[in-house]
């Protein structure tokens, strides 16, 4: 017998080729291929399972986490799985775990910052799961302010030593994942002190657990900072607290690609850049990317189906009400979210290739691309992730009361997602990056040195500086070279502006600081323009299957104009257009929607996910919300009983003190 499919009405509306957009969303047609097998195998073990983890209290979860880290290592052994795929199966799990830290960063900071003899000792233990390692940079004084920290990393001539060593209460390492209750190794962050002389922050492997007993080293004192937001969500992992009481590591566990420590105390300072120390967070912040456009898919598509089966209000002659989705209220809330997951989608393609290309000229040590790279990572990375921590809310509140149930799949979600505008960068202050990036930009304008990459636009300020947006009809803001415009002319006039402003300042530090809301918004505009701009660049592409690029270019149409709608307030301010021109694009706009609208469904089932991964009942595929909610309710343990444990002390007292006052 076939398979209810409540949402197969809706699917037949669908007006492209589903097959080829799956490729789309997935990168290519190997991509696609390899993402879905590895999906199916971990939404078909029950190991992986998932559905119970918000009831868990925080030490079964975190066994359960390590059950799950050591089933899906057993499994990508057994099954030889590529680095490539491991790391999709580890995603397809779903379960934040100490893995991520250290696949994700301290093997990256090894590979980046350590020398070919410390690739040779460190990596293929590493990779080998015999040594398991964190990212231990933040303290509990100082997480942005990285030339802040404290810990000391003191050289010692006599045994060819670094003498590790928290000085204060606030040097304390405070929050890396991994590192509370599971690392045996991690790179610190420390000042480098030689001779007396403070170098700024270095990295350096510290061994911080016994590979027999798993006990801590003599002079560490290491555990778990303690529980965070919501219910299973982030508990999973040990995030830790870490001091070291003069603990010793030989000199050749400094990284020493940036700088080097001699055996006599002398302290070289290479070639490469000294941010280079910062690289690791370059790397992650570039696949931050492309987890937000997953994160925010996942929330768009849960709230996509839940929308078609809602029906509230407007049944004619007692036929069926109307669905949700097809208020404009609705539509106007959830398509630009849904465009948006594509525009993610397609800039974290692109700042992929950045991030390869910047690493292929930093190993023939070109380092021209790197102020470039710091500030598309930290710009996209702060825009991308806010906008996703606060669509997922919003997902949540499209989805009614319903949304509000954890197992709608939304609570955890947003509590497992939301300290991603946090970590890896505070989103205000990496913005205050790009900023500064941009304002450099424009004082070097008249210099003769021509912007390149992401801000080439400024090469044309002139232009941009004075011209007229020709939009008359609606339909005139479907033209890609009106919209480009638009956004860099907008995001020009706002950078030339602020540097104006800037300039009034005898000392620009103070300027900065008292301009900084100013110049966030100054960024914003930059980073919304480089999404824009990849969008349009990904439509050039040949792109088969029939539908498929039509639909793409209604959703880019739908990202520009609702973010120009959004923001008209600084298109109009910057004269870039007028208020009647601003009117013309959110009329085209709700034509755009109601393109979008039969499409709706089809769009979000080509992110291919499993209802393992959606973890949601409003989402789930087949539609069927309603019958899957009332037999969810039933598994609830305190439904488990028909009457509650505590009636008999405190709910019976109350009640019967109420007969006997109603009866008196
Ligand atoms: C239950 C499950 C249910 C559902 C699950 C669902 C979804 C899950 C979905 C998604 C999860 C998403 C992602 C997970 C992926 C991986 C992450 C895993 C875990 C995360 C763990 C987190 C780790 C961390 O947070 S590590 C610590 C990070 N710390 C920071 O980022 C600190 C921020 N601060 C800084 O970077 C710097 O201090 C600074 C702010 C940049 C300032 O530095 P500094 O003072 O030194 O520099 P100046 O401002 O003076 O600038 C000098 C100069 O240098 C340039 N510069 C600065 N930084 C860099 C750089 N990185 N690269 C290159 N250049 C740099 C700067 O521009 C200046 O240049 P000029 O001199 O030219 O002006
Ligand atoms: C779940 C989670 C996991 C983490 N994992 C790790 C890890 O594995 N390893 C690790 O080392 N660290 C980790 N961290 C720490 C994280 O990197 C820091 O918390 C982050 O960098 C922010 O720093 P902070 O906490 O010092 O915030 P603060 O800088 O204290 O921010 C507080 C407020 O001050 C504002 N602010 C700060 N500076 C400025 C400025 N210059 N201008 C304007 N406003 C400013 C911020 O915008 C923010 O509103 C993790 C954090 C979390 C929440």
């Amino acid at each position: 017998m076939e398979a209810l499919d409540y949402h197969a009405e809706e699917r037949r509306k669908a007006e492209f080729n589903l097959d080829e957009m799956k490729i789309v969303w997935a990168g290519s047609r190997r991509n696609y291929e390899l993402s879905d097998r590895v999906a199916r195998l971990v939404a078909s073990d029950p190991v992986f399972r998932k559905d119970n983890r918000t009831m868990l209290t925080r030490k079964d979860l975190f066994k359960d986490t390590l059950r799950k880290a050591a089933h899906a290592w057993k499994r990508i052994i057994d099954l030889r799985l590529s680095e490539e795929e491991a790391n999709m199966l580890r995603s397809y799990v779903d379960q934040p775990a100490f893995t991520d830290l250290h696949w994700g960063m301290f093997i990256p900071a090894i590979k980046g910052q350590g020398t070919s003899e410390q690739h040779e000792k460190w990596l293929p233990m590493a990779y080998k799961m015999q040594i398991i390692g964190c990212y231990a940079q933040t303290e509990l004084g100082h997480g942005s302010n990285v030339q802040g920290l404290e810990t000391t990393a003191t050289f010692d001539p006599q045994t060819d030593e670094f003498d590790l060593h928290s000085p204060t209460l606030t040097s304390s390492k405070w929050w890396p994942g991994g590192l509370g209750k599971v690392s045996t190794h991690a790179v610190v962050y420390a000042r480098l002190i030689t001779g007396g002389q403070d170098h700024g922050v270095h990295g350096f492997i510290v061994q911080l657990r016994g590979l027999d007993d798993h006990l801590p080293l003599p002079g560490i004192t290491v555990g778990d900072i303690g529980m965070k937001f919501g219910s299973g969500a982030y508990n999973s992992m040990d995030n830790g607290l870490l001091r070291f009481d003069h603990v010793r590591i030989p000199r050749n566990q400094m990284l020493m690609r940036v700088s080097q420590v001699t055996r006599e105390g002398k302290f070289v300072q290479s070639d490469v850049p000294r941010q280079l120390v910062y690289g690791t967070m370059v790397y992650v912040r570039q696949t931050i990317v492309s987890d937000a456009s997953c994160a925010l898919a996942r929330a768009v598509c849960i709230a996509t189906r839940y929308s078609a089966v809602r029906r509230q209000f407007g049944s004619q002659n007692g036929g069926p009400e109307i669905q949700v989705i097809d208020y404009k209220t609705q539509q106007s809330r959830l398509f630009p979210l849904l465009a948006s997951a594509y525009a993610f989608r397609f800039v974290g393609e692109w700042l992929k290739w950045l991030y390869t290309d910047v690493t292929q000229r930093l190993q023939a040590n070109d380092f021209s691309t790197l102020p470039e790279a710091h500030a598309c990572t930290a710009g996209l990375k702060s825009m991308t992730t806010s906008v996703t921590a606060d669509a997922i809310e919003e997902c949540r509140k499209l989805c009614g009361g319903h949304g509000y149930l954890s197992n709608s799949g939304l609570p955890e979600l947003f509590a497992v997602y939301i300290p991603t505008c946090t970590y890896e960068g505070d989103n205000v202050v990496l913005l205050l990056q790009v900023a500064r990036f941009l304002m450099k930009t424009v004082s070097q304008l008249g210099s003769g040195k021509k912007p390149v990459g992401t801000t080439a636009y400024m090469g044309r300020a002139e232009h941009l500086m004075q011209c007229r947006c020709e939009v008359e009809m609606a339909q005139d803001w479907l033209k890609p070279s009106t919209i480009l415009e638009a956004f860099e002319a907008r995001a020009v006039r706002m950078s030339i502006a602020c540097a104006k402003s800037l300039g009034k300042f005898s000392n620009p530090e103070d300027g900065f600081a008292e301009l900084s809301p100013d110049l966030v918004e100054v960024a914003i505009a930059h980073c919304q323009l480089i999404v824009v701009s990849k969008f349009l660049e990904k439509l050039q592409q040949d792109i088969p299957g029939k539908g498929v690029k039509r639909q793409l270019e209604i959703l880019c149409n739908v990202y520009a104009l609702h973010l120009l709608h959004k923001h008209l307030g600084d298109f109009v301010a910057t004269g870039c257009i007028t208020p009647n021109q601003g009117a013309l694009a959110n009329e085209q706009l709700r034509l755009l929607y109601a393109q979008v609208r039969p499409n709706a469904i089809a769009l979000v089932d080509a992110f291919n996910y499993t209802d393992h991964y959606l973890g949601s009942i409003l989402g789930c595929y087949d539609g069927n919300v309603y019958q899957k909610l009332y037999q969810e309710a039933w598994k609830d343990p305190l439904n488990d009983t028909v009457v509650p444990d505590g009636y008999l002390e405190y709910l019976r007292p109350i009640l019967k003190q109420h007969i006997r006052t109603a009866r008196l």
